[in-house]
């Protein structure tokens, strides 16, 4: 028998069933099911259906006129009924989506202390770093195959939200689970409480984590070192997602565990994939290669540098050496392009660092070259921001950009939408319509003498819960830099620009599910293919996905005992 049509076996009834998220179905239960489960009269008479409890839902969403009250009643409905949340999402995923994630989710942690309503997911507090396994035990969730781990150090372009950070796991595995199929009871946000060196947060009277400066060095590595370690006793399989910790960490921690547990960093992997699956779809609808572009960066951290070390490794799979590929790239930070000689480089960034000998016959050469001076002499043909640092895209950047490439790819990525380095709209102005742009948070359509430029959302969502769904239907044991350049290529393959010669760069939300079935079988088969997951068939594998596959519908309930 079909296994979504199975019963679920409940040992508990009454009032406790309604304030179980993962399975109350509120005016939903039908008459069977309250006669025996003790519902008759907790609720109203009427019977609704799933269609009907969400059109009323969603009425209420669009009475509240502001996005962050938007974002805590869908929190609400989470909270309280998470089939109904996500049939929700489902139905209006272009328009809910910015809602529960980004740029919402960013007000969201801000204002965490000042909004909460109820607990969701596990805090791990530094004072109780002897009792990590008690606190894995307290989950209500126990069958946990996908963890998103914060520190809440550096929250999309917001920096240090202490606390306040796990609005990020919240929002990144409601996305795993909106766009992935991953059943919400699969997954856990964790929040590490390592203090905060916030100054408004640590005097904010309503804040509610540990009021400490961060601890850092071997301290903050040990406890980490912990987590890992109890995280794998409790749920060895588990997938965990690094989210949103700080540069000087966020490297270290991913170097550390890559090959020790089945893990990456969405920051610096997955905007890599979706950068370079985006940019691959933006070339094949050239008809050129990436291997072809000069790619300038503003932002060179973790997160640029992992954009930029990802398209080196695609453009060496296309046949230029390791040396020339990093000749085509620059990255740009506050201190200006990244030269070899400069001091204080972190080892991540030397890698990438031009050689000084390359570019010493350049117009205004000096030891801190601009953003402008990069454009003006390397002439790129894609300018990729992940700065954090709103307006640095300035128009005179821009049209030098333009002057020396016709349609130039400019993907402004830095989150949420006040960080942004300059506006979809703007940059359509300064190029007459010809850039090709895509952000990381979401924008609205630009029209420009009456043609309408949509504007793709370049955001590690693309690619994460397809990773997950891969990962999940394979039993994968590692996340491996082939498999997240695997995602890239499939996304590419899934771009409506790619495969017609125009339309947007990625595909609608709409379609995200297709999506991220398709980079579950590609990633799946490369985790077979490295020895990571047991060999199996493609029509094995295509199953694998689908029975993995969670849909926002109730199942029907009888009674048992324990
Ligand atoms: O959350 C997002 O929208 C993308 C992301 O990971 C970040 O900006 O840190
Ligand atoms: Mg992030």
């Amino acid at each position: 028998m079909d296994d979504k049509k199975r019963p679920l076996y409940l040992p508990f009834a009454g009032p406790a069933l309604l304030e179980a998220p993962l399975i109350n179905k509120g005016s939903a239960f039908t008459e069977e099911e309250r006669m025996f489960f003790n519902l008759d009269g907790l609720l109203p008479y009427y019977i609704e259906t799933i269609e009907e409890q969400a059109s009323r839902a969603y009425d209420q969403f669009r009475s509240f006129n502001n996005d962050l009250d938007k974002h805590i009643y869908l929190r609400n409905i989470q909270d309280t009924n998470e089939t109904l949340f996500y049939r929700l999402v489902q139905n209006h995923i272009s328009e809910m989506m910015p809602v529960i994630y980004t740029p919402t989710v960013g007000l969201a942690c801000e204002r965490f202390s000042k909004n909460w309503r109820r607990n969701r997911g596990l805090f791990l507090s530094y004072p109780y770093k002897d009792r990590i396994d008690d606190i894995l035990n307290n989950s209500t969730r126990h069958k946990v195959k996908v963890i998103v781990m914060t520190d809440g150090e550096r929250i999309l372009g917001l920096g240090d939200q202490g606390i306040g950070g796990m609005g990020i796991p919240i929002g990144k595995l409601s996305l795993y689970t909106s766009c992935g199929g991953i059943s919400p009871a699969y997954t856990l946000p964790i929040t590490l409480d390592v203090g905060t060196d916030n100054p408004h947060l640590l005097e904010d009277p309503m804040y509610m984590g540990w009021r400490h400066k961060r601890i850092g060095g071997d301290e903050y590595y040990e406890f980490i070192e912990a987590v890992m370690q109890a995280i794998h006793r409790r749920w060895p399989d588990t997938l965990i997602q690094f989210e949103d910790f700080a540069q000087k960490n966020a490297m270290p921690i991913l170097e550390r565990y890559k090959d020790k547990y089945c893990c990456f960093n969405d920051d610096i992997q997955g905007t890599a994939a979706v950068t370079v699956g985006s940019l691959l779809a933006a070339c094949k609808a050239a008809h050129s290669k990436l291997s072809e572009q000069r790619i300038a960066f503003l932002g060179a951290g973790s997160a640029g540098c992992g954009i930029a070390e990802a398209i080196v490794a695609q453009m060496v799979s296309e046949g230029i050496s390791d040396e020339q590929a990093r000749r085509q790239v620059f990255m740009v930070d506050r201190w200006g392009l990244l030269q070899d000689n400069m001091p204080n480089l972190l080892p991540f960034q030397q890698k990438l660092a031009q050689k000084r000998d390359d570019i010493e016959h350049w117009q205004n050469f000096c030891d801190n070259i601009s953003l402008l001076d990069v454009v003006n002499n390397a002439k790129p043909t894609v300018l990729i921001g992940v700065s954090g640092a709103p307006g640095l895209f300035t128009e005179e950047i821009i049209r030098a950009m333009h002057s020396h490439c016709s349609r130039p790819i400019i993907f402004p990525l830095s989150n949420p939408t006040s960080r942004v380095e300059a506006t979809p709209k703007d940059i359509l102005h300064w190029t007459s319509g010809q850039a090709l742009v895509a952000t990381g948070s979401p924008f609205e359509p630009v029209v420009i003498d009456g043609q309408t430029y949509e504007i793709a959302q370049c955001n590690n969502s693309y690619i994460f819960p397809g990773i997950g769904l891969g990962v999940l239907a394979t039993g994968a044991r590692r996340v491996t830099d082939e498999m997240l350049m695997a995602s890239s290529r499939a996304l590419a393959e899934c771009s409506p620009l790619a495969i017609n010669g125009e339309g947007s760069l990625l595909p609608r939300l709409e379609e995200i599910h297709n999506v991220s079935r398709h980079i579950a079988f590609v990633v799946g088969k490369t985790a077979i293919e490295q020895g990571h997951a047991l060999p199996t068939t493609d029509e094995l594998l295509l199953q694998a996905i689908e029975s993995n596959f969670w849909y926002p519908e109730y199942r029907r309930y009888r009674r048992t005992s324990f």
